[in-house]
């Protein structure tokens, strides 16, 4: 598998005041050593600031993404301005019968294609962090998958609402697949060259690219050098077309096993001490649905070892 480009939400100068252009890599140049290393610093850049980056190229087949997308778009609930379906795919996958009729087709063969785009950006992840290519899959990240198709009627007053209120995702990485509506948005830094603060920056569609975005137990074991951004999506402005989402939650396992930040990347004699105690899966989990865990601080806050 190749990725030729990588789309980085990061501007110069450490700011993200806007989104960079699609990096395009030479094609005839895929698997050249130099490539990788190129690839490997784009996700490591991205990873260490949006925690966002879109990829194409990415083996994921085309038809799959498609069929996915109008399989979810044919399910037309109106209960909210979303409505979400959550399939657990991985380790345990359900019987085909057990799936909404729909999603029959095509979901085995899009989340097979999605395991073997997650298993390579763990690696690349890995070795962005200066590891052996199989630490991370080592741990156990990708062992876990539970799939969200969100579907977006149109909102008759968009500004009123919103389609997914500000989050992090709960999970190792995200592999999320947009139609071409638009609305997710993603709460970057403006940088010191921008004035400081925040802004929501679009994430927008492109088409045949799946967006991958780093969640809050990445950013634990990578000691905070990974980052889990809050994200949002708008409410549907768009007049009679539904928007739909299909989001990969890429996960540990084992519910019992300890995450802590990876003692490699930490010296707590020296200048990098631990940020983040270790957890279960199931205390992370438990304080996600604690009410008003995530009002004000982040979420992984509550974690950190030191201020
Ligand atoms: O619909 C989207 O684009 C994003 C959905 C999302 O953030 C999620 O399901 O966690
Ligand atoms: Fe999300």
């Amino acid at each position: 598998m190749s990725i030729t480009k990588v789309a980085v939400a990061v501007a110069a100068n450490g700011g993200y005041d806007r989104p960079q252009e699609l990096q395009a890599f030479d094609d005839t140049k895929a698997g050249v050593k130099g490539l990788r290393e190129e690839v490997v610093a784009q996700v490591r850049a991205a990873a260490e600031t949006a925690g966002f980056f879109q990829v194409v190229n990415h083996g994921v087949p085309g038809d799959a993404m498609a069929a996915m997308v109008a399989a979810v778009a044919r399910r037309k609930m109106r209960r909210s301005w979303r409505d979400t379906i959550f399939l657990d795919m991985e380790p345990e996958p359900p019987q085909p019968e057990e799936l909404p009729e729909a999603l029959r087709g095509v979901m085995f063969e899009y989340v097979g294609a999605v395991r073997k785009l997650s298993a390579w950006l763990f690696e690349l992840l890995s070795e962005s962090l200066g590891l052996a290519g199989d630490r991370l899959a080592e741990m156990g990240c990708g062992e876990s998958l539970k799939v969200a198709c969100n579907y977006y009627p149109p909102c008759p007053e968009p500004h009123l609402t919103l389609g997914n209120t500000k989050h992090t995702d709960p999970t190792f990485l995200t592999v999320l697949l947009q139609d071409a509506v638009g609305g997710l948005q993603v709460l970057l830094d403006h940088g010191a060259a921008g004035g400081g603060g925040k802004a929501w920056v679009n994430v927008p569609p492109v088409p045949g690219a799946l967006i991958i975005n780093i969640g809050d137990l990445l950013q634990l074991v990578s000691n905070g050098r990974f980052k889990s951004v809050e994200h949002r999506v708008l409410a549907n402005q768009s007049v009679d077309t539904a928007r739909v989402s299909v989001a990969s939650f890429v996960d540990v396992g084992r519910s019992k096993r300890q995450y802590g930040p990876i003692e490699e990347l930490t010296s707590p004699d020296g200048g990098n001490p631990p940020i983040y105690r270790s957890v279960t899966v199931e205390e992370f989990i438990a304080h996600f649905y604690r009410k008003g865990s995530e009002q004000s601080r982040p979420r992984l806050d509550y974690f950190k070892l030191v201020e």
